[in-house]
Formats: C-alpha cells, structure tokens, sequence
C-alpha cells in the first residue's frame, strides 16, 4: 500500500508540491530565516505522544520544517525532555541510520511544567521560549492537545503571556469544538475575542487525508464527471467511516459524545461538503470554504425519521475481551447509557443541483471492518434494452484502507457472447502510484500551519452551519433519551440501516466481484 514509508526519494515529491502552481493558497512557503517555536500543551498526553511528538519528528527528519524551529512541551506533569523522548518512542519509527538526527531532534526540545490555570506557569513557559529564541524575533504556534475543559484559561494565557512580540502567532486547536450549536458558539465567540480567524486552526484530521484532499481535483479537473455530478445524473451518495474495535475499556470520553459528534458531524460532513460544494471561484482557502459554508446552508435540519441509531453488544464468540464486552458493559460507561456508536443519517441538500439527492452518512464502532469511503451511485440508464441486466454505474473514492478510486461500469462479456457484465474502471494508488510517498494527514496540516494554509482547516462558519444541522437531533436523543438498535460487535451494524439506504435510492445488487489484484486485497 502506497502510505507512510520510510523512503526519503519520496521527500522530492513532497517539497515539488509544495512548490507547485497548483497549490495556490496564500501561505506556500516559511520564512526561513526567522525561528520558529513549536509549543506542544498537554504534552505529556495521548495525542502529544502518539500523533503530534512523531509528526513533528518525521517534518525535521524529512527537512520540511523552517531552520530554526524548536519545540517546547507543557503540561501539569513533572516530566523532562527525556522522559517525553522514551514515552514518544514507540511511536517514532525511528530507523537505525537517522539515530543522529533523531538525537538532533530531541536536543531542540525543551519541556516545562505548570499549571493550565494562573499565570505563573505560562510566565515560566514565556521566558523559556524567550530563552530559546535567544530574544530574537520569532513565529510561535501553539497546538492544544488538551481536553475542552481548559482551553478556555489555557487560551487566555497564551494570549496574555505567551504571543510572540515580532512574529506571528498561530494557535492550533483539537476537537470537540463544542458539542452543541450553542456551546460551539461560546467557545467561537471566546476564541474571536483573543485572537483573528486567520490565527486559528481547528483540525479535522480527515481533511488531511489523500483521498479527501483529492475531492477538488476528482471534480473539478474532470470534464466528465463535473459534468454529471447533479441530481440529473446522481441517484445518492453514501459516505460511510467505520472502525472494527470498540471503546477497549475506555468508553468514558466517548461516552459524553457518541458517534455523532466524534465523527458524523465533523469528519463525514466535511467529506459531503467536498463532494457537495460548487466549484470555488479560486484555490484560496478562503474561496473553497465560501463553498462548503454555501453548501452547508441548504442542508435542511437533520431529524429523527431520517437515522438510525445503534449501540454495539458484546459478541460471545469474540477472540478478545473488546470483542466480548458490549459498549454498556465498559466498565466506564454507564449501564443504561443511550449513547450511539453507529448512526446512519440522510442530509437533504435543498439547492438546484442536488434537490432530490439524498446523502447518506454511515459511521461505526465495533463493526466488520475499517473502512472509510464514498460511493456516488449514478441512476438507472433510461430506455433499458438489455432487459434489466445492466447494474448502475458506481464511483468508489476510497479514503482508507489503501487508497483508491474505482468506477463501476457495464461491459460487453469478453468472447463470443452479447451477454453482458459489471466491471470497473480501477485507479488503485498501490499499483499507479508504487513509489509515492502518502504522508500521514497531520504531517500535511502541521505543515500547512507553518505555511499559513488555512484551506484544509475549519473556519467558524462551517463549524455554526456544521452544529445547526446536528443540534437538534442530538438534544432530542439525550431528551427523550432515545434507545438505539443493538448490534453485535464485529458485525456490519443495524439491518435497518441497509434498509435507511435502499429506501434513500442506494441499490445494493450485490453481484458485483471484483477481480482485482490479489496483493491489493491481501492488503485491506
Ligand atoms: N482498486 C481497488 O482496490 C478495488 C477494490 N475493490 C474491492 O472489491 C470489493 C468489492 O467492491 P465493492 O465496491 O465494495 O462492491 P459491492 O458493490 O459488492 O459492495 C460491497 C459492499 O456492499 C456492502 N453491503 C454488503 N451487504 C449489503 C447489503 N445487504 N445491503 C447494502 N450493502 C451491502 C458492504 O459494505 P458495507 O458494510 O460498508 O455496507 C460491502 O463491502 C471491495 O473489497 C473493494 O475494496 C473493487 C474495485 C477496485
Ligand atoms: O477523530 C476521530 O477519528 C478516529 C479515526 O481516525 P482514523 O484516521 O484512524 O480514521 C476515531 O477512532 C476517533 O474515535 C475519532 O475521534
């Protein structure tokens, strides 16, 4: 599978694209000759540990980053610089021959602990950074690795203590960004007053992601599909993530927000507003987001007659305890707890392309496989002559596993026959795309900060437009406390979901076999 490999040839076709015209945005390049200073808070957690520590290492082993740029972690911890280095280790993937450079790597890190509330932690960390930067003019960007329960005092601080005087200040944000219209807004409206639109980054991961970056370009750099990509052509679009594990004992987090919020709301809405959009009048990030804002506004509420809404039970014959243990029986999730792990829900996009179209997004836990996707599934061809035999055409982007983009066509059966069959037009990246380097999604976005990219990132509108179709629906299953459907673990979650489909427009013949390379399906 063409992903993340330890190939360096493959560095050449990272820094060409972020050299080339394509990739018109208003920040392209650094500025190289002043420091940068990469703050990590909550550094001696999850996240730090496992993305964001190992992302910063491969951008200064791939020489991606601008020289000078130093990192420096905080958090309540009493840790040191190498503590953090054997913690972050596992996750590293760091090769025999780049020891030296990783021990470079660490020698620009520094570590300070302190508090999230009151200043003298932040007073501390200000001078460590002045001290780093050898009081010279330097760019500083914060990234908040912290749950949402202190990043209100943690903002003001950075704001107060921690900016930068000379250079610029971007600060990077994690979801939940809220988890409701009104909650979102409060902390919009918090993050509006310390700081411009332009300074804030708030991460939807999937928009780092290959497949989903390449949305724009499957639509708008093809003739052929921009031409039949409206309710005239389409019959539905089915966009589906799931995961194959459960909550492996820690549901706690999880529990206080389900799976609309964790990846409906942000991830697969992302993804529709990609698909959805019209095309933006330019590349600037700010003409594409003008777009997906657009789009988002004619997606009517969602409601309760469109989903389904499931929760995962254990399965006996399960091979490991996540396997056997049902989403209440997590010890930290409560016994009568309603909140979904898989929901399924229909979007109505009233405007003059799509009136009509249903947009199906699917997301799960504890399901058949790991898999995330779109399906554009085209209507019936009118005028049948091959009596009902002709199934409908099917475009397949295939974010993950194994990156691909397959078109499913009728053909005339090879060989003295009329009869006729499905098959597929394939781009498969693992056979096109053999020595390409797949950089991991935040490797792109951490990048993209430095560069002052905003196109890949969420703006506060998005995020309004994003909470008022979800609001509703959401307090109206924690009100009436809505009782999902079960489904067991391992399995491809509720059948009425399949039913939610066929009665959207989304035909599942099941006919279709894909004889495709045996090497790419041993890899999925
Ligand atoms: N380039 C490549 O690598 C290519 C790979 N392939 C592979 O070939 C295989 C088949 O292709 P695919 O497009 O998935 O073929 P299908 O159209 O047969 O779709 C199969 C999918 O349909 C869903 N499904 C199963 N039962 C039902 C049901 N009762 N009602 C509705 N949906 C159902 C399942 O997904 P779900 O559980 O999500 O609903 C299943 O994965 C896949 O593994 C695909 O990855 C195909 C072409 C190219
Ligand atoms: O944001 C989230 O995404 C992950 C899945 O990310 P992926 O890149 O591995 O597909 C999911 O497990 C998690 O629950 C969710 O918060």
């Amino acid at each position: 599978m063409a992903t993340q490999k330890e190939d360096h040839t493959a560095l050449d076709l990272i820094i060409k694209s972020l050299k080339s015209p394509t990739m018109v945005c208003e920040g392209t390049h650094f500025d190289g000759k002043i420091p940068h200073t990469f703050v990590i808070f909550g550094a001696s957690g999850d996240l730090a540990k496992k993305k964001i520590y190992p992302t910063l290492w491969w951008l200064y082993r791939d020489d991606l980053l601008p020289k000078p740029t130093k990192f420096c972690g905080y958090a309540r911890s009493s840790l040191t610089v190498d503590s953090l280095k054997e913690q972050c280790l596992p996750y590293m993937k760091v090769q025999s021959h780049e020891q030296k450079k990783y021990e470079e790597f660490w020698a620009l890190n520094e570590y300070v602990s302190g508090r999230y509330d009151g200043r003298t932690g932040f007073e501390l960390l200000n001078q460590q950074l002045e001290l780093m930067e050898n009081k010279n003019k330097a760019n500083r960007i914060f990234y908040l690795a912290l749950p949402p329960s202190v990043f209100e005092e943690v903002t003001v601080n950075i704001k107060q203590i921690c900016m930068s005087v000379c250079g610029w200040n971007r600060v990077i944000i994690e979801k939940p960004f809220g988890r409701d219209d009104a909650s979102s807004q409060a902390l919009s409206d918090h993050l509006a007053a310390l700081f411009h639109e332009d300074q804030l980054y708030r991460i939807d991961h999937y928009l780092g992601k290959e497949m989903v970056q390449n949305l724009m370009t499957i639509r708008f750099g093809n003739k052929i599909l921009s031409s039949t990509w409206n309710r005239e052509n389409i019959a539905s679009v089915l966009i589906t993530f799931k995961e194959p594990f459960g909550t492996q004992g820690r549901g706690g987090y999880f529990d206080e927000f389900g799976i609309i919020r964790d990846v409906m709301q942000n991830h697969l809405l992302q993804i529709l507003s990609l698909v959805a959009m019209e095309k933006p009048v330019s590349c600037h990030p700010d003409d594409i987001r003008d777009e997906k804002v657009k789009v988002l506004k004619s997606i009517e509420t969602l409601t309760l007659k469109d989903m389904v809404l499931g929760q995962y039970l254990g399965n006996p014959q399960g091979t490991t305890d996540d396997a056997r243990t049902g989403y209440v029986e997590d010890p930290t999730v409560s016994d009568d707890s309603n909140t979904p792990t898989y929901a399924l829900g229909v979007l109505k996009i009233n405007n003059e392309r799509w009136q009509g179209v249903p947009f199906i997004l699917r997301c799960g836990k504890a399901l058949n496989e790991r898999k995330a996707e779109v399906r554009i599934q085209y209507q019936d061809v009118p005028g049948d002559i091959f009596e009902g035999s002709t199934k409908r055409n099917e475009l397949v982007i295939r974010v993950q596993p194994g990156e691909a983009l397959y078109f499913k066509m009728m053909t005339k059966s090879p060989g003295i026959t009329f009869d006729i069959e499905e098959t597929e037009l394939d781009l498969t990246y693992e056979h096109r795309y053999k020595d390409s380097y797949l950089p991991d999604a935040y490797e792109r976005l951490i990048l993209d900060v430095f560069c002052g990219s905003q196109m890949h990132f969420v703006r506060s509108d998005e995020l309004r437009e994003a909470w008022r179709i979800f609001t509703p629906i959401l307090h109206q299953i924690e009100r009436e406390r809505i009782r999902p459907i079960t489904y067991q673990y391992g399995s491809r979650g509720p059948k009425e979901a399949d039913r939610m489909c066929e009665e959207n427009n989304f035909k599942y013949s099941g006919s279709y076999k894909w004889h495709g390379g045996k090497a790419a399906t041993a890899n999925l």
